[in-house]
């Protein structure tokens, strides 16, 4: 995969978590049923936020977080405001507007997945969106005093750790540090086992990987061969630290072009696809560029390349 390097710009706000002044709040408790305590169990699993967090400090987070029951048409969040309240989704459909030139757009939707809120809780800015439910749903929030007490410290600690790597990634190289931060403020980390799938090729894509170690194996099927039984997957690429793969279906908006293994044990950070959207957006156009690049190896390979672009 291409390491293009590419600048990015991100509104940055000067902010240190550990000269906060929240560190002697009252621990939050919301009792909750078993079920509740299930559900929620479930909507948190693969938040990324909270993947930096050890057991008792996420155990913590779960007794704070309280159930949201919201009906169409419902602003859950409203652009401008004070940021009161980080939420993850239970259930629903959310459209996220930002207003641009005084006219709400339309720049994405949750579907029944995911965690929104955030900002103006890490940076102490106000809403940078407007998020409006499109159907009855379900949300879990945490409040704010909470959110910054374990999981914007806990942020700290993990900038600490991969300041340094993210500056080595020839992709986000040149960022500003600020910009980089932010990359690191929304990034999680995932283990993956030797032959582990990563990602298969023809599902819908929801995140980006960056290698932090070890090795990843990138094996595509011949679309053009699909129907026979000796389309057996071939090997088309590999990555290892630093290099990214996963980012061409959230350029194009298509499927999974290919499956990536996991070659050894290795670890890999992740950026879900609204804060691909959000941060690294403006550098689609670059990473466009690895398009060409990859149609040719396919040609090479395969004597044809699939229809790879939007
Ligand atoms: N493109 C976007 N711009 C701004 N906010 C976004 C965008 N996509 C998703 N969001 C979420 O919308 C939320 C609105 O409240 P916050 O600014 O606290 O945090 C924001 C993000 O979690």
């Amino acid at each position: 995969m291409k390491t293009d390097s590419f600048i990015c710009i991100v509104c940055a706000e000067a902010f240190n978590p550990d000269d906060d002044e929240e560190d002697s709040e009252p621990r939050v408790v919301h009792p909750k049923t078993d079920d509740q305590r299930c559900r929620l169990q479930e909507a948190c699993k693969d938040i990324l936020l909270f993947k930096a967090l050890d057991q008792e400090q996420f155990s913590e987070v779960l007794d704070a977080m309280f159930e949201v029951l919201v009906q169409p048409q419902d602003h859950v969040i409203d652009q401008g405001d004070d940021g009161d309240n980080f939420y993850v989704i239970e259930r629903g459909v959310y459209d996220i507007v930002v207003q641009k030139d005084g006219v709400g757009c339309c720049v994405g939707q949750y579907n029944n997945k995911g965690s929104f809120g955030e900002l103006a809780l890490m940076y102490n800015t106000p809403r940078a969106a407007t998020i409006i439910a499109k159907e009855e749903g379900a949300l879990w929030g945490l409040d704010r005093a909470t959110f910054r007490r374990l999981v914007v410290k806990n942020n700290a600690k993990k900038r600490r750790m991969y300041e340094c790597f993210i500056e080595s990634v020839p992709l986000l190289k040149s960022l500003e540090i600020s910009e980089r931060m932010k990359i690191v403020d929304v990034l999680g980390v995932k283990s993956f086992q030797d032959g582990e799938r990563i990602i298969m090729q023809g599902d819908k894509a929801d995140c980006f990987y960056v290698v932090e170690s070890g090795e990843v194996k990138i094996m595509m099927k011949s679309k053009t061969k699909a129907d026979r039984q000796d389309n057996a997957e071939v090997e088309i690429a590999r990555c290892s630290r630093g290099q990214y793969f996963g980012e061409l279906a959230l350029v194009t908006n298509k499927p999974r072009a290919a499956s990536a293994y996991a070659i050894g044990d290795i670890k890999c950070l992740v950026i879900d696809i609204q804060a691909f959207e959000r941060l690294l957006g403006p550098c689609k156009e670059i990473m466009k560029r690895n398009i060409a690049h990859y149609e040719e190896q396919l040609v090479a390979l395969f004597g044809s390349s699939v229809d790879l672009r939007d």
